[in-house]
């Protein structure tokens, strides 16, 4: 038996009217601070966005009921107090929309329960998808499991349309056979920029400023950040690919990956002689240095590398300028020729920009 909802003084059922989603961001940094802008831009804009609820960082959880810069603002001020807060679960329900801004394991650690209780996740964090093949897999089935919508568009190419070419590819029917490019924007960007006499750390110390690399820029430098991105390549492509399985060529050297953060970047400089000789290197070679990750499916496996390479000027890698991504696509369908999509892959307005998109899809899903 099914109960009839009460009839109102005119004789109709009360209209219900559904909950509206609300919004927690995670991550008041680079990221998180031009999505916070974004929001208001667009929302000043007219067009129709949830409201935040919460903003959460290291420093704590900060309610958010009046203007979210302001919020934002106070979050960032806030005393830290040694412990990095994590968003409390019972304050989020079905149907909310959570942004993870942070480059957090312990939060992308759970994406996984959040989907799964309805919650709709919408990540810049590479760690769901891109490191354990298992915590990954678990994304996915959450994600079915809570009919919850995970949108990770802005975790390779800064939301250039590669996962979602990669994706459209496999739904009709395609297979994947190969992908390889420069998939990293503040490699690209190094690359482009270093010329072999001033010193590679300066260039690395701007980029970091410039809000290119992950907030510890040896990230980059060590090629871990392609990997992940390859892994969530490889991963929407129907390839279970695991991330020992990627070789990693660093350009990290022992000393300076050992250091602390606060040795950091008074070691940069470690990295001035190597980056030195390899550009001297592929200069009287007449080529280029391009920081490029691939992987091949074939009957065999897949075989997944990350490195530098030297290029001949005129290779299609090697076209593109600033932090430009350049990735090739190799399918059936785009089996002679490949499917070539290029464009800023760093920085925090296109980041912030695939974040929104990935909000509004999750919204309009209802
Ligand atoms: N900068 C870029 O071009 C792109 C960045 N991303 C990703 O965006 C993410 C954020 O990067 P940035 O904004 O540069 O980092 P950031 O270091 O500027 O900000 C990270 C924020 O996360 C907060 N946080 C750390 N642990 C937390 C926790 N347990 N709970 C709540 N908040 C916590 C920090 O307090 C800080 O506010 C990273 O995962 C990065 O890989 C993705 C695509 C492009
Ligand atoms: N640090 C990353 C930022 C985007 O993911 C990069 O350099 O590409």
């Amino acid at each position: 038996m099914t109960l009839a909802a009460p009839l109102n003084e005119i004789g109709t059922a009360p209209s219900r009217a559904p909950r509206q989603p609300r919004l927690a961001l995670l991550g008041t940094g680079t990221v998180g601070r031009a999505f916070v802008a974004r929001h208001q831009r667009l929302s000043q804009r007219g067009l129709a966005l949830p409201a935040f609820e919460l903003l959460a960082n290291s420093r704590g959880v900060f309610d958010c009921a009046g203007d979210p810069e302001q919020v934002l603002q106070l979050a960032n001020d806030a005393q830290r107090n040694g412990v990095a807060h994590e968003i409390d679960a019972a304050r989020l329900r079905r149907g909310d929309i959570l942004v993870d801004a942070t480059a957090s394991d312990a939060v992308a650690a759970r994406h996984a329960e959040w989907l799964s209780r309805g919650i709709r996740v919408v990540t810049a964090n590479k760690l769901g998808n891109g490191a354990d093949l298992l915590r990954a897999q678990a994304v996915a089935r959450a994600q079915r499991e809570g009919h919850a919508h995970y949108g990770d568009s802005a975790t390779v190419g800064a939301g250039l349309p590669l996962l979602r070419s990669i994706r459209e590819l496999v739904a009709g029917g395609d297979r994947i056979h190969a992908v390889e490019g420069v998939l990293s924007g503040s490699l690209a960007w190094l690359f482009d920029r270093y010329d072999g006499m001033r010193p590679f750390s300066g260039f690395v110390r701007e980029a970091r400023e410039a809000g290119y690399t992950e907030p510890d820029p040896r990230i980059d430098l060590s090629g871990e950040d392609v990997r992940r991105k390859l892994l969530i390549l490889a991963r929407a492509a129907g390839i279970a690919l695991e991330a020992h399985e990627v070789q990693v060529d660093s350009l990290v050297p022992a000393t300076l990956a050992d250091a602390g953060d606060d040795e950091l970047d008074a070691r940069l400089p470690l990295l001035d002689a190597p980056l030195r000789e390899h550009y001297q290197q592929a200069w009287r070679d007449g080529a280029k240095l391009r920081f490029v990750g691939r992987f091949e499916a074939g009957e065999a496996g897949c075989r997944a590398s990350v490195g530098l390479r030297a290029l001949p000027a005129d290779h299609p890698l090697c076209g593109g300028s600033g932090t430009d991504n350049r990735v090739a696509i190799r399918s059936d369908r785009y089996c002679e020729q490949p499917l070539v999509v290029q464009g800023p892959g760093a920085g925090a307005e296109v980041t912030a920009a695939a974040l929104l998109d990935d909000v509004l899809r999750a919204y309009a899903g209802g």
